[in-house]
């Protein structure tokens, strides 16, 4: 994953043109972690709208799909809703599936609030939290799979993208 220019600066020390440069990186990094869109380059597009499944049958013992746009194995809504507790705790961001239970307790805003959303989607009060740079960045680490297609709901142009974060 690409590193950002001005480590952990805070934001006041930056110039007003680098605070633009370090908020189009972090948008750059965010799409990228999520495999979202860049809407001004739509030749490097990634947007999972319309993306098609492979049923992953090519071994014996493998019959998860796969979203083929990202690469990801597909999770219904179901099947996340099971992984609801302290012991195997998922949440959904952004229609992305996330498997936190490693780090619900190193969790710097606790584990109450992750346990929460647990087993469903938790973009809302993600994204109300406001995350930093290093808190998306920490997404990779957690990422595991993706809703299918009829279950995404931040395929449109809503205002609550990771475009608008
Ligand atoms: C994999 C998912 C998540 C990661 C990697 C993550 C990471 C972090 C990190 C690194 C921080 C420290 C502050 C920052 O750097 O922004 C933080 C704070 C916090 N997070 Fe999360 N977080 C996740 C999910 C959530 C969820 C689902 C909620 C639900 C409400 C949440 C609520 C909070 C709160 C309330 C704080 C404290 C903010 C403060 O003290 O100002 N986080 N998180």
């Amino acid at each position: 994953m690409k590193d950002n220019n001005y480590g952990t600066a805070p934001l006041y020390l930056l110039q007003p043109s680098s605070i633009f440069t370090f908020a189009a990186q972090t948008l750059e990094l965010a799409t990228q972690t999520l495999g979202y869109r860049d809407t001004n380059n739509t030749s490097s597009s990634t947007s999972t709208t319309n993306s098609s499944f492979s049923d992953d049958d090519s071994t014996s013992t493998r019959h998860r799909k796969r979203d083929e746009q990202s690469g990801l194995d597909v999770y219904t809504l179901d099947e996340v809703a099971r992984h609801d507790t302290m012991n195997d705790c998922w949440i959904i961001l952004y229609d992305k599936v996330f498997d936190v239970t490693k780090f619900l307790l190193d969790h710097p805003g606790g584990e109450d609030v992750m346990l929460e959303h647990a087993g469903r989607d938790a973009t809302i009060a993600f994204r109300g939290v406001g995350h930093s740079l290093p808190a998306l960045q920490a997404l990779d680490t957690y990422l595991m799979g993706i809703l299918p297609p009829e279950e995404r709901v931040f395929t449109g142009e809503g205002p609550c993208q990771w475009s608008t974060l």
